[in-house]
């Protein structure tokens, strides 16, 4: 039986080639293409699939907040996690003027400075996914896409420019998403989202706390609407360790007692 991983498609999206990375090696693999994140995390947990790449988070722009909310949503673990250097290039057909770029939402977000500059009488519209966007490309001439320079080969476009990211060192991490929370390795990370039992003075500091005294690294705290309302938060955070280690244990569970909700979302090896 092949491993079957599911990612954003068609083929040539960012989530392919983290997929691609993060199975190397890995015997018998197939890619299941989905139209968006919710597809691939709803396989994953139907167990349609067995894994699945989603964007958690993105060094210009922050978090995809779609997939943070479905990770707290649904029976899903994060079993892994590759960070992929993500190079932006303009990809069209290059016969006529440009009327109308096209990507995905992140993608568009992280060229912004790119667009208003150079192509300041152009439309934006976004796409399901930047390979998307190539694939229209592909049909309509008048439209270019953000994408990797693999789509515009996958679809028979021209790289018309590159490197049109923002900022130079534009950094993608995916997670893995699976059912069931790998061993320590060692070099591990753990993922959780927390609800305050009560707003009150100092209520996330004594979450904090726990870590602190402990030595834990943290290495991500982000904060989600909970949807019960302004001013009512999940707390998102990751940090160095893996669930299973004494220490972190040990800070989980007088976290329990102070938190309202606490969510292991996964422990999994760290891409550092
Ligand atoms: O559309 C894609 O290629 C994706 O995989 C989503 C995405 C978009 C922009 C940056 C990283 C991932």
């Amino acid at each position: 039986m092949k491993t079957r991983i599911g990612v954003l498609g068609p083929e040539g999206t960012y989530s392919e080639k983290a997929a691609l990375i993060w199975s190397e090696g890995m015997p018998s693999t197939v890619l299941v293409y989905f139209k968006d994140f919710d597809g691939v995390l709803q396989a994953v947990e139907e167990g349609e699939l067995d894994y699945g790449i989603v964007p958690l988070e993105n060094s210009l722009e922050g978090a995809v907040t779609v997939v943070n909310d479905l990770l707290l949503r649904l029976n899903v673990v994060i079993v892994g996690e590759v960070n992929v250097p993500v190079r932006h290039c303009l990809v069209g057909q290059g016969e006529s003027e440009i009327k109308i770029i096209l990507s995905h939402p992140q993608a568009l977000a992280q060229c912004r400075q790119f667009i208003r500059e150079h192509y300041p009488g152009a439309e934006t519209r976004t796409t399901g996914s930047t390979s998307h966007a190539a694939r229209l490309a592909q049909e309509f001439g008048e439209m270019a896409a953000i994408a990797d320079a693999g789509a515009a080969e996958r679809y028979g476009l021209r790289v018309l420019a590159r490197d049109v990211q923002d900022v130079r060192e534009n950094v993608t991490r995916f997670i893995v998403a699976g059912r069931q929370i790998p061993g320590a390795t060692g070099k591990d990370k753990t993922s959780l989202v927390i609800h305050l039992a009560k707003d009150r003075p100092g209520a996330l500091y004594s979450i904090l706390q726990e870590f602190a005294q402990r030595s834990i690294n943290l290495t991500r705290i982000e904060s989600r609407p909970s949807r019960r309302g302004l001013g009512d938060y999940y707390f998102y955070i990751d940090l160095e360790g893996h669930q299973d280690n004494s220490v972190v244990l040990d800070a989980l569970e007088k976290i329990r007692e102070k938190a309202g909700m606490v969510k292991v979302l996964g422990s999994y090896p760290r891409d550092s």
